[in-house]
């Protein structure tokens, strides 16, 4: 499988999003926990969101399909194949994430249907979005269960969504998202739980609706090996902001933000298997009092009175790459050095 050039140009097509920004009222006062975010997904183009617990990953996502759970307000720009989706009616944006963006949650949103057996469920989205027919489909049906592990798959095919584990009933809402072609998958953490088998095996299945229908994604996973056996670009996230982007392979060969060369550690990782990331010494700053200046100067071996003071804007050093550190160039030089 071939990734796509990774610096397409998203004209018209693909996900654009501007200035996504996420508050909550807290009791001491509204906290931005998305905080003016960018992030441009080119068709069938696979973007990693990494960061570490709490920094806003999950919110993204949600942030971006209008489904943030009251009291939490979203602002900013999402465009999604030249339409925003911020000014779209529920019933229009429905439509929209029914046909076109699938979603995978960790807790599940999307809820199953409770009357209808999973089989109907599957089958329809394969009807409404492909043209097999429906022989074919109880085929593709069978061998979506297949793909997500769920064993003895024929004969649970036609049990209700209830009947299934908490687990399985994950597999099952993979199947049925993936089933419908998406052109946009937002996916959050899919196959964390899961044994590595049937991790490769989902991974995979991602991998060839991308490649056969130019699906874009969005991954959101601590996984390290997953982000380089998959994603064709990464976006780090600190506290609300997104801290670094470029390709995988650069942002692994020399990463630009203190934060960032935290997480990857100093070893290269590429082709680990299961290679988390790293924890960081100190931790996240509660979103309502983040500290003055960048908000991983407390962590930060490289701050100075600059980064207590100033916080720094995220920049454009080189061709599709990005950093938000006033010493970034100091960092890349001293992680090479290492
Ligand atoms: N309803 C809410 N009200 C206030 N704060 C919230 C609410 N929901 C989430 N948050 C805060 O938003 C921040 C970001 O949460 P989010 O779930 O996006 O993090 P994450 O990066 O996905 O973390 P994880 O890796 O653990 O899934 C957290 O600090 C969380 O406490
Ligand atoms: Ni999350």
């Amino acid at each position: 499988m071939t990734a796509p050039s990774p610096d397409r140009k998203t004209a018209g097509g693909g996900l654009k999003v501007r200035g996504l920004t996420t508050t909550f009222a807290t009791p001491r006062g509204p906290a931005a926990v998305v905080d003016g975010i960018n992030l441009d997904v080119a068709p069938g183009e696979i973007v990693g969101l990494v960061g570490e617990s709490g920094s806003g990953k999950s919110i993204t996502l949600r942030s971006i399909v209008r489904l943030v759970r009251e009291p939490g307000k979203v602002s900013g720009q999402v465009e999604w194949q030249g339409r925003d989706l911020m000014a779209m009616s529920e019933a229009e944006l429905r439509k929209v994430r029914g046909a076109e963006i699938a979603m995978i949650f960790q807790e599940p949103m999307t809820a199953l249907n409770p009357v209808l057996p999973v089989r109907l469920q599957i089958e329809e989205n394969l009807s409404a979005h492909s043209t097999l027919d429906r022989r074919a489909r109880r085929q593709r049906a069978l061998e979506l269960m297949n793909i997500v592990g769920i064993p003895a798959a024929e004969r649970r095919l036609d049990e209700y969504p209830h009947q299934f584990s908490g687990g399985m009933r994950q597999r099952v809402m993979i199947a049925i998202a993936l089933a419908s072609s998406p052109k946009l998958l937002l996916a959050d953490e899919p196959t964390t739980a899961l044994d590595v088998t049937i991790q490769d095996q989902i991974l995979k299945l991602i991998l060839d609706l991308r490649d056969r229908f130019g699906m874009s994604v969005v991954f959101v996973t601590h996984d390290l090996g997953v982000v380089a056996a998959t994603c064709d670009r990464m976006a780090v996230m600190y506290a609300g902001r997104i801290v670094e982007t470029g390709t995988v392979a650069r942002v692994f060969a020399e990463p630009h933000h203190p934060y960032t060369r935290g997480l990857l550690g100093s070893v290269p990782r590429i082709g680990a298997e299961r290679s988390m990331l790293l924890p960081i010494e100190g931790t996240p700053p509660g979103l309502t009092d983040l500290p003055d200046g960048c908000a991983f100067h407390p962590r930060c071996s490289f701050a100075t009175d600059r980064c207590r003071a100033e916080r720094p804007p995220l920049e454009s050093f080189a061709a599709g790459r990005e950093v938000a550190c006033f010493h970034h160039r100091t960092v890349a030089a001293m992680a090479e050095a290492a």
